[in-house]
């Protein structure tokens, strides 16, 4: 999974790889001929007292370091900026790969888990890269090199690395392995962190009003302990390397200054010839401990990756249709019917709707009502394409939706969701959501008609009064009509109304109905809602229970004939109300 996003990403970044692969191994080429260069002016220049031997190669080394370091910075600036490029360019894949999801995605993977995707999960995958870009070709070189280097100056001394090598190979794969599930867990940890505290940032008026704040302090300190103790366990095992190595490294060190010293004394071996043996049994034991250090983070990605391949490689279930073959012009002016639909959330035993029929036309208002849960919401996030039905058809001016070129479709329909969502901003902003080039003018009259007028106009700045994410600054009435006002804004064909009248009060509600009449009187209108004085003069009522369309028609003929209808009715108003 890891290769094949960082193939898939990283291909329009051949030429930077290109460029920092030859500049690692140049500057590794440098660090391995520094010690040869440093033994000589010792044996050479120190030994003899030959200051010239000792200034021109001082020069040399000088030099050397020089080209070290150029290639070392250039190396790491084009690293850094490659792998950055590729964080962006996977956030954006996932981030469009989100936006085209339709809410079924969105449930099936959770808005925790996606973010931590988008963000948490890229980074890490970001890291592995740059740890790469510096390690991948600089420690096998430096590692190889370093030995062949060793052989060059003293094949006996050369022993102690064939003891000191598997030694270290054989324990730092033990410590690989027993990393990479802690990693593996770590990464999920963090899931259930963002997922525990999202919910309860969200939650957290319930959470005041049921006085459980103890109750979510636990929760999330389980949760917080279980992610530290992971980590703990991971830090534990990191910090048993570093002792391990520097007591791999010392008594390797010691052996090769005894056995060194012997050589030296039997003329075996010259003093220049140690230290550089010396620095080179260093170079390879710290190319070794940086390479198992960019392994212990390969799981880690791994984990990262495959979350991130799953997110990219899940199609949404709301299909755009094809450019070429798309409606992009619609004939009549909203004439919405829904024909035959069925519909299942996923994993759920059993439909939600069933065979529904119904059928909207301009000038007309229609009503869905039915008992919680019978599938209203369902029903009308079936128009704009929320979800698409399991069979049957949603057609606007006899076209399938599905059909419709999406744009189109946006300007045809206008969803006032049964939960309104306001974006941090401005009200202008949020009205002009869904069309940009709205005029003030047409922002007061579509408040005007929203009843909101009054309220927007006492706030401090007007149009311009700030907005928190989600509308929170606003309350739930006042929220509810800026979205009816944002949808007459974008002026659809369509009017889909989702219980967007509860949290008004009857007079403000009856006020806003009339208004909203002159106002939609061409279009189409569907009004999902509770309220039996909502809807009771709308022109056609459909009656909805468990998922079916159990009647449909003007107020008396159902209260006449239908018993759901009748029901529900009396279960609001007196026999003389309804009458
Ligand atoms: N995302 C979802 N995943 C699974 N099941 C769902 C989902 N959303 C709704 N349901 C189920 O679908 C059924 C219909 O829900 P829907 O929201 O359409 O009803 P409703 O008539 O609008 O209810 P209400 O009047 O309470 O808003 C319910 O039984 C509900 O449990």
């Amino acid at each position: 999974m890891l290769i094949r996003l960082l193939r898939a990403h990283l291909s329009p970044y051949k030429k930077p790889i290109g460029l920092l692969v030859l500049l690692q191994f140049l500057q590794t080429c440098a660090s391995l001929y520094l010690p040869t260069l440093n033994a000589d002016i010792i044996d050479n220049g120190v030994v003899e007292g030959d200051t010239g031997y000792i200034l021109t190669f001082g020069a040399l080394m000088l030099g050397v370091t020089v080209v070290q370091v150029v290639c070392n910075t250039g190396a790491v600036f084009y690293g850094a900026r490659t792998s950055a490029a590729l964080g962006r360019d996977v956030r954006a894949a996932v981030f469009d790969r989100v936006q085209s999801f339709s809410a079924r995605e969105v449930g099936q993977f959770g808005a925790p888990s996606l973010i931590t995707r988008t963000t948490n999960d890229v980074q890490q995958v970001q890291m592995l890269v740059l740890l790469a870009f510096t390690l991948m070709v600089s420690a096998p070189i430096m590692c190889v090199g370093g030995v062949v280097m060793a052989l060059g100056l003293d094949v006996p001394l050369s022993g102690v690395l064939l003891a000191v090598l598997p030694v270290m190979a054989i324990v730092l794969t033990l410590i690989i392995r027993r990393m990479r599930p802690l990693f593996r867990s770590m990464q999920v940890k963090l899931d259930t962190v963002n997922r525990v505290l999202r919910e309860q940032i969200t939650g957290n008026r319930v959470i005041r009003a049921f006085v459980r704040d103890d109750f979510e302090k636990g929760r999330f300190g389980e949760a917080n302990w279980d992610l530290t103790e992971t980590s703990l366990a991971t830090g534990r095992i990191m910090a048993l390397m570093f002792p391990f190595v520097m007591t791999i490294v010392n008594v390797a060190s010691i052996a090769v200054v005894w056995f060194g010293a012997h050589r030296i004394n039997s003329g075996g071996m010259q003093i220049g010839d140690l230290t550089a043996f010396l620095a080179y049994l260093m170079q390879i034991v710290m190319s070794v401990m940086m390479a198992t250090f960019m392994f212990m983070q390969v799981p880690r990605a791994e984990v990262c990756a495959e979350r991130i391949q799953e997110v990219l490689a899940t199609e949404s279930s709301v299909v755009p249709p094809a450019p070429e073959t798309s409606v992009r012009e619609l004939l009549q002016r909203g004439h919405l019917e829904i024909r035959g639909a069925d519909f299942g959330y996923p994993g759920a035993e059993e439909p939600v709707l069933r065979a529904v029929d119904l059928v909207a036309r301009p000038g007309e208002t229609t009503a869905i009502i039915g008992s919680t849960g019978s599938g209203k919401s369902t029903l009308l996030g079936l128009v704009p394409r929320l979800y698409d039905t399991t069979s049957g058809a949603v057609l606007v001016d006899g076209e399938d939706v599905r059909e419709i070129d999406p744009e189109l479709m946006a300007r045809t329909v206008g969803l006032v969701p049964q939960k309104p969502y306001l974006f941090s901003g401005t009200v202008a902003s949020n009205l002009r959501y869904g069309r940009p080039d709205a005029t003030d003018e047409e922002l007061w009259h579509a408040l005007g008609v929203a009843q909101a007028r009054e309220f927007v106009a006492a706030l401090e700045g007007g149009l311009n009064a700030p907005i928190t994410q989600g509308g929170t600054n606003v309350s739930g009435g006042q929220r509810q009509r800026l979205a009816i006002a944002r949808t007459l804004v974008q002026r659809p064909e369509i009017y889909l109304f989702d219980d967007s009248f509860s949290a008004l009060d009857y007079a403000t509600d009856a006020a806003l109905r009339r208004a909203l009449g002159d106002e939609t009187a061409e279009s189409t209108v569907v009004i999902v809602a509770q309220r039996v004085s909502t809807i009771r003069d709308a022109d056609r009522i459909v009656v909805l229970d468990e998922g079916r369309v159990v009647g449909s028609g003007r107020h008396h003929e159902l209260m006449a004939d239908n018993e759901t209808y009748r029901e529900i009715v009396l279960s609001q108003l007196t026999e003389a109300e309804a009458a």
